[in-house]
């Protein structure tokens, strides 16, 4: 049984990129040795919803704009369980298994669109999500730029099922359209291609300003438009923020504090960051967008949050998305040999998607308006991770008779100012916002595991 340990002792590491790159190349999900099912039971067979006990509650209030699908989860109540038995109340009365719906496959919208991806409405017109019907003083237009990368299309999808107008703005540098196409036609959607970069008028009450490269790997290739999206972007948001006067939601980064020398992470800590080395394209980079931030509201009287968001990871990660939790996934689903940078004893605090979502709005509809750190204080080693991760995705593989072969940890040499240890103290979003994690690590492994297990033999 794995449980979290604090490690002892860390050193500093040695400069290479080459392993960061390394990954990119073996990451490659179509040479995955899929031993694709063909019939129609593959998508049962491969997304296995067995293992989490939950129930289907009706829920009343939610708008008919569309045809429920044969088989589509209900909108639920605010509070399901895990297999754990563990309750996992979810934001905005929204049910955990209509989240589920929409990035699972053939379970319901996501998986029905997505295994039919050549042909937008497969089967008739289109059929939605069961959204909640608000009254118009309840109903807010909502802009979130960076709306379809990973985070950002979970935060879209819980805005339009809790009933709101969401208008989503990317480039597609890192998102994907189809991480929202389920949502496509919906007449509270609108989806732009839009970088933040550039300016942009929109009528909006909300806004929570997303859009940046968030992976090492990405982030570093183009370190200049890096920087650009953490200047011009944030000063782009917070110039329309200041003009329809929205309220501006920043999400910043646990990368504030660089190598940190305080431990866990507050607030309060200044941080410990090389303005010159490899990672300042993103690390100062939100950095001057808080700087940015917190001066539009001194200055101008924009209304501002900003988030501190920690590790996260869960379903919808890209494939190629080069941070750990998706490569070591990726490596373990494919037998490879997991790639530790360095010797595996740095350490990082897991968070899985849903439990960053539920923060976001929570700070948005908050008063509060210091930073506020969002993430799981469970802290594990590098090493303890890919323990972890190749054991579940073992017993993941073990539950349907595939036994493909057991991956193996290989080390690479440590990438250029790696932080050594990470963990947040979320002490003050207990006070201020009541938010707590909700999610053990291991138990938003499982759920990621099996759509990436999914995901492999799709394709
Ligand atoms: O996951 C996130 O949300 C964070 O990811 C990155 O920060 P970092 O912690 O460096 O993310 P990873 O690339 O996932 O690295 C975590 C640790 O695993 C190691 N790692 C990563 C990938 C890999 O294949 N092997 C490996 O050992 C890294 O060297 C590092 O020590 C971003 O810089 C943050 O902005 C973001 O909040």
């Amino acid at each position: 049984m794995i449980s979290p340990r604090r490690p002892s002792g860390v050193s500093p590491t040695s400069n290479s990129m080459s392993a960061a790159q390394q990954i990119l190349g073996s990451a490659n999900m179509s040479e995955s040795p899929a031993q694709s099912p063909t019939s129609g039971e593959r998508n049962d067979r491969l997304w296995d919803m067995s293992s989490f006990r939950h129930s289907l509650p009706e829920e009343g209030g939610t708008s008919s704009t569309s045809n429920t699908a044969a088989g589509a989860p209900a909108a639920g109540t605010s509070s399901e369980e895990a297999d754990d038995g563990t309750p996992k109340p979810m934001r905005g009365g929204v049910s955990l298994d209509t989240v589920r719906s929409l990035y699972g496959p053939n379970t319901g919208f996501g998986g029905l669109r997505r295994s039919n991806s050549s042909v937008i409405y497969p089967g008739g017109p289109p059929e939605f999500p069961p959204v909640k019907k608000l009254n118009p003083l309840q109903k807010k237009r909502i802009l979130v730029s960076g709306g379809a990368g990973f985070v950002g299309s979970h935060l879209v999808d819980r805005l339009m099922l809790m009933g709101h107008d969401v208008i989503a703005i990317d480039n597609y540098f890192t998102g994907s359209k189809m991480n929202l196409a389920h949502w496509f036609g919906h007449p509270n959607f609108e989806m732009i291609r839009h970088d933040v970069v550039d300016p942009i008028m929109l009528e909006v009450d909300q806004i929570y300003h997303l859009a940046c490269p968030a992976s090492p790997v990405h982030y570093q290739s183009n370190p200049v438009k890096t920087l650009k999206t953490g200047f011009f972007g944030t000063y782009n948001m917070l110039g329309l923020a200041k003009r329809v006067k929205a309220r501006f939601l920043l999400t910043s980064t646990s990368e504030v504090y660089g190598d940190p020398e305080e431990h866990p992470q507050k607030e309060t800590y200044w941080g410990h960051v090389n303005c010159i080395g490899p990672r300042a394209c993103y690390d100062e980079g939100k950095r001057v967008a808080e700087a940015l931030t917190y001066s539009y509201a001194r200055q101008d009287g924009v209304d501002v949050r900003v988030a501190r968001i920690f590790n996260t990871f869960g379903p919808r990660m890209n494939w190629h998305d080069g941070r750990v939790v998706s490569n070591f996934i990726v490596q373990a689903l494919k037998g490879d040999d997991i790639t530790i940078y360095g010797d595996g004893s740095a350490t990082r605090s897991f968070q899985y998607v849903h439990d960053l979502v539920d923060g976001l709005i929570a700070l948005m509809e908050s008063d509060y308006t210091d930073p506020v750190n969002l993430g799981n204080p469970e802290e594990y080693t590098i090493k303890q991770f890919a323990d972890m991760i190749v054991e579940l995705v073992n017993e993941h593989r073990a539950r349907y008779g595939d036994d493909g072969k057991t991956s193996t940890v290989t080390y690479l040499p440590a990438v250029a100012d790696d932080p050594q240890r990470r963990k947040p103290d979320t002490t003050r979003a207990k006070e201020v916002l009541g938010w707590a994690p909700q999610w053990a690590a291991v138990d938003g492994l499982k759920e990621t595991v099996a759509y990436f297990y999914q995901m492999m033999h799709q394709h």
